[in-house]
């Protein structure tokens, strides 16, 4: 009786739930997902991460997965996104998320996007600097950047992949040479920068780090990192111990994580919240909303570097509006002069590492 044919059938059907998810998981349920009634089309923005199985890629993903202004989420890497997705999209939030493994799909992960974030490619070990990770992390983007070109090209990039000081004149090369490069919709993200600036400052002043606001220009490595800290807002002074303090501090925020994860990684839960914030600032710029100002490494007239970075409004086309510098100190023009001569070489080792 209990090894009739109907008996056979019910324990086939069960351990087919149990096979590992597809990144679709059409193939797992006996109501396939094309049969369910949900149309998939609550409006909102398309947003693409490329390296969503990483580090930052992950947490990133549960964020955005979060955002109210996403309707739909692709998850790009070359690995593991299968479960990242299936986990990821269990999530009871309005996005809608899909999966997409390896190059051969970077193409269905790209199409119809408003927002692509590229946290693809290797952190930093213990000694390091970020333009070590220059030889592997500069293919990779460029690969991606190709497929941006090719298949979303008016959507607006987040560039996170260090070394951004040279990753960012790279992806701008190639959209250059696929003829769709617009400057407005490339931004590399050194919101960390600020997110560390805030709550350093905040610390020294004995106040709640969401009410400080410290714009950080330059670029995003060691003394590119720029903290303008006569120009926080609220308005306050410091020593020139203190000031000293928090510009090592801010400029080597990204080593004290390395050390502290001792051949584990650079920062992904920091930063994963640092590009959420910016995320959402880019999106919120798109919708319409006024009076969106966020620090971002751009390309740039506020200096006469080709790319800086410094306050940008972002608007329905990305980056609208730049801001200059403003008035700085002489400890901060100092510090200017330093962060010029390091971004001036950054910048021509990804633009020659794409015109050669
Ligand atoms: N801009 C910033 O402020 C900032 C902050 C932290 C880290 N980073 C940088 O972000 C990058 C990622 O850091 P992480 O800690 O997440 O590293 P990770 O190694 O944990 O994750 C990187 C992911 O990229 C994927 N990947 C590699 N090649 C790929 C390709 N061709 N296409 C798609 N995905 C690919 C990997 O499979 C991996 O899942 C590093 O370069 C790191 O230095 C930048
Ligand atoms: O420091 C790193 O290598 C990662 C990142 O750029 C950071 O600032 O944390």
């Amino acid at each position: 009786m209990e090894h009739s044919a109907e008996a056979s059938r019910r324990i086939a059907r069960i351990s087919s739930h149990l096979q590992p998810p597809s990144s679709q998981m059409e193939e797992t349920s006996l109501l396939r997902r094309s049969n369910c009634r949900s149309k998939g089309g609550a409006p909102g923005f398309k947003v693409a991460i490329l390296g969503a199985a990483g580090g930052i890629g992950q947490p990133l993903a549960l964020l955005m997965k979060m955002n109210p202004l996403v309707s739909v989420l692709h998850l790009y890497d070359v690995v593991n996104t299968p479960g990242v997705t299936a986990d990821i999209s269990h999530m009871d939030t309005g996005a809608v998320v899909r999966g997409f493994l390896g190059q051969s799909q970077l193409e269905s992960a790209l199409t119809g996007m408003d927002l692509v974030i590229i946290p693809a490619g290797v952190p930093r070990k213990p000694g390091m600097t970020r333009d070590d990770l220059f030889n592997i992390n500069a293919g990779i983007v460029r690969t991606l950047c190709e497929g941006i070109a090719k298949w979303c090209p008016n959507a607006i990039v987040n560039l996170i992949s260090n070394p951004v000081n040279s990753t960012v004149p790279i992806a701008a090369e190639v959209f250059k040479q696929a003829g769709i490069y617009d400057p407005k919709h490339l931004l590399g993200v050194t919101t960390l920068d600020v997110v560390r600036a805030n709550t350093f400052v905040a610390e020294v002043l004995g106040i709640d780090p969401r009410e400080v606001n410290v714009p950080v220009v330059g670029g995003h490595a060691g003394v590119t990192i720029l903290p303008l800290l006569s120009q926080v807002n609220p308005p306050c002074s410091f020593t020139s111990e203190e000031i000293r303090y928090l510009t090592d501090r801010i400029q080597n925020g990204g080593t004290e994580v390395v050390e502290a994860k001792a051949g584990a990684g650079s920062a992904t839960l920091s930063m994963a919240f640092a590009a959420a914030k910016f995320a959402d600032a880019c999106l919120r710029g798109l919708r319409g909303d006024a009076g969106i100002v966020e620090c971002s490494f751009v390309a740039s007239e506020v200096t006469e570097l080709p790319f800086f970075a410094s306050k940008v409004r972002l608007g329905r086309s990305g980056a609208e509006e730049i801001f200059p510098l403003g008035p700085l100190n002489e400890f901060e023009r100092a510090g200017l002069e330093k962060a010029k001569k390091e971004l001036t070489e950054s910048i021509q080792k990804g633009v020659s590492f794409i015109r050669k």
